[in-house]
């Protein structure tokens, strides 16, 4: 008593408010303390709940994060600070819970950073705002739709190539260029010189200062952020991001009162769209590419649209703002500044880990190549939708890059009411839910050898009977990308062009690769690669390696009659490149040893001399050097 009368009355009145607050609290919350007590997790201290465990780094927390997920074979695991719960979900049964449903479509609260950056736009909206503006959208990002920006694709693939030509064998960041072309092809016509380097840069930002400040809690109340350096940074990244938005859409506006109805304008027609592209958009999907989504789902995008709602996605805003009921100029600069976010830097992500990963594996890297080949020989020619649809060896390649390396690695959603999961643990109402795509797709369950990167994980044979859930790069279900298709479409076209006009060279192996667990997936320290152009790689006895001729005799020794043939024929080729040109000692030293013992090669060679009789004469020159 004396000791208690001893201290100022403050100390006293703010000790009993805390004890009566934490009684309270305890009652109050106590059917969710409860169900939130029963999950599983790293231990729960009184008032730093799990604070201890946040790292000074990204990569750190991101490394410890991955590391700590294996103590929970349940893969279900929580943290907590004071009244908020974050739960972890990596079973795909669970996963399905939530994102196959209807009702559990609320962003987590962590979002409403994004908010003074993409106020009410599509990624972060809720409720009754976030069905409208969907059905708007969704329609203006089908297939037939995005025929359109075929060609557009086609000029800023070839506008970067031109620009990667002047790098050639230097080690440059790959994906520097790869944001500033993802922004252009959105931006169009409209950016200003150096536009989309700006903006790209200002995201990069936006996106780091958002991470941090997800990680730091006291910076969470907006008043005490906007105080910090950190808060000024964002006010000026805001400024420039809005800036460019502002000026797309008032040159789109001029544009149309102009009247001109060309490129992203354009309303296509059926007839057009056949006779442009040949080909019909959704007998492409159901031709078997899963085009990185599950194949056995269904969403928004693959429903019927007539042709009255073929109508691109900037025409769209403005057509129904100019109505004046449906949108506001406001909400229509949100949704455009919602859409340059996500549709530039995770595809720039996707194309730069892409890139990072074809520059070690140059057998992969050569298949690839060999595929561009087999369908535009050596031309240079703008690629076509129905050229989209052969490249099923890159699509492959994309969809593995995508498991290994999800450019969004993570999916936030907020339980509004008690969610009872497959795996018997119920979460409770008021938790903020993250799904693990980075956990999910390395799940040794689903995928044998996870690390490894291999792209027969997504041979079709090889996906039947997956779990729809295990493998969700674009997320799945009612609120999953609204631009999946767009994004694969563009990337093929542009990995198309680099990959037919260069050899990729990188040095750092994959198991040396520093992630980050940013809000979209990156490496610490960059994408760093050499390219060559491909005439002068040949020339070098670079484009076709030795290590290629090695796969062609594994998968021949391995395949089947058609496999045979088509390895037979890339073989065929590889030697007269190879045999061509000196090899270099290390590179020679790979040939002999392996063709002198593999049974697979005296067939292969009698195989080639049926189809070529001069490539018989090379292979024995390799095999006898
Ligand atoms: C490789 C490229 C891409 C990947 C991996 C990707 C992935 C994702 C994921 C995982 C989500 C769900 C996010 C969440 O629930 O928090 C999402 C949502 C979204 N994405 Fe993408 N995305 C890509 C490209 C694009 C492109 C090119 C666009 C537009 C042109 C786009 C527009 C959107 C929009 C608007 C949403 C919000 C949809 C909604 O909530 O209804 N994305 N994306």
């Amino acid at each position: 008593m004396l000791a208690l009368s001893a201290l100022p009355t403050w100390a006293i009145l703010t000790a009993t408010s805390a004890t009566l607050f934490y009684v309270w609290f305890r009652i109050a919350f106590r059917e969710r303390l409860a169900l939130t007590a029963k999950l599983p997790g790293p231990a729960v201290y009184p008032i730093i709940g799990s604070l201890y465990l946040i790292k000074d780094s990204l990569s750190e927390f991101f490394k410890f994060a991955i590391r700590e997920s294996r103590r929970f074979p349940e893969k279900i695991g929580k943290i907590e600070w004071m009244h908020r719960v974050a739960v972890g979900l990596w079973n795909p049964d669970d996963v399905e819970v939530i994102l196959g449903s209807s009702v559990h479509i609320t962003k987590s609260m962590e979002y409403r950073f994004f908010q003074p950056w993409l106020g009410n736009g599509l990624l972060i909206s809720n409720g009754d705002t976030w069905h409208t503006h969907r059905r708007l959208i969704a329609p203006t990002f089908h297939a037939h739709v995005l025929k359109q920006f075929i060609h557009l694709f086609n000029r800023n693939s070839r506008a970067l190539c031109e620009r990667l030509d002047a790098t050639s064998g230097q080690t440059v960041d790959i994906h520097d260029y790869m944001s500033e072309a993802t922004v252009e092809t959105l931006l169009g016509r409209a950016q200003k010189q150096n536009g989309g380097y700006e903006y790209a840069t200002a995201v990069m930002k936006m996106c780091e200062v958002l991470h941090v400040r997800m990680f730091r809690p006291w910076l969470w109340p907006d008043w005490l952020f906007n105080l910090t350096s950190m808060g000024r940074m964002q006010k000026k990244l805001l400024h420039t991001i809005h800036s460019l938005t502002h000026e797309v859409l008032e040159k789109r506006k001029s544009e149309r009162k102009l009247g001109v109805r060309e490129g992203l304008y354009k309303r296509i027609t059926k007839d057009e769209d056949d006779e442009v592209n040949g080909g019909d958009a959704e007998a492409a999907d159901a031709s078997g590419t899963s085009n990185g989504y599950p194949t056995g789902l269904r969403d928004d995008l693959d429903d019927d649209i007539g042709e009255k709602k073929r109508v691109a996605f900037l025409d769209q805003m403005l057509d129904v703002s100019e109505d004046g009921n449906v949108l506001t100029e406001q909400e229509v600069e949100e949704q455009v500044n919602t859409i340059m976010f996500e549709g530039h830097d995770t595809t720039a992500s996707l194309c730069s880990f892409f890139l990072s990963v074809m520059g070690v594996h140059r057998d992969i890297q050569e298949r690839c190549a060999e595929e561009q080949r087999r369908i535009f020989g050596t031309s240079m020619r703008p690629a076509t939708f129905e050229d989209t649809l052969e490249m099923k060896y890159l699509e492959r390649c994309i969809s593995e890059t995508m498991r290994l390396y999800p450019p969004v690695p993570l999916i936030a959603r907020h339980a509004t009411e008690n969610i009872q999961l497959k795996s018997g643990y119920v979460i409770p109402e008021g938790t903020s839910i993250v799904i693990s795509q980075y956990l999910l797709h390395r799940d040794p369950e689903t995928f044998p050898n996870p690390e490894e990167f291999n792209p027969d994980n997504f041979l079709p044979e090889r996906c039947v009977g997956r779990h729809f859930y295990s493998f969700i790069p674009f997320s799945a279900g009612p609120r999953s990308c609204v631009g999946r298709k767009y994004a694969m479409l563009k990337v093929k076209i542009m990995l198309s062009w680099v990959l037919r006009k260069f050899v990729v060279r990188a040095d750092i192996p994959e198991e040396n690769f520093r992630l980050t667990g940013d809000i979209i997936l990156k490496r610490e320290d960059g994408h760093p690669v050499r390219l060559y152009p491909r005439d002068m790689a040949r020339q070098e006895g670079l484009e076709r390696s030795p290590e290629c001729v090695i796969q062609c005799i594994t998968e021949y020794s391995a395949g089947s009659a058609m496999q045979r043939l088509s390895v037979t024929l890339v073989l065929a080729a590889t030697l007269a490149a190879v045999s061509a040109s000196p090899l270099s000692s290390a590179d020679r030293s790979l040939v002999p040893e392996f063709f002198s013992r593999d049974p697979a090669w005296d067939g292969l060679v009698a195989d080639i001399a049926g189809r070529d009789p001069g490539a018989k004469r090379r292979c024995e020159t390799i095999s006898r050097n």
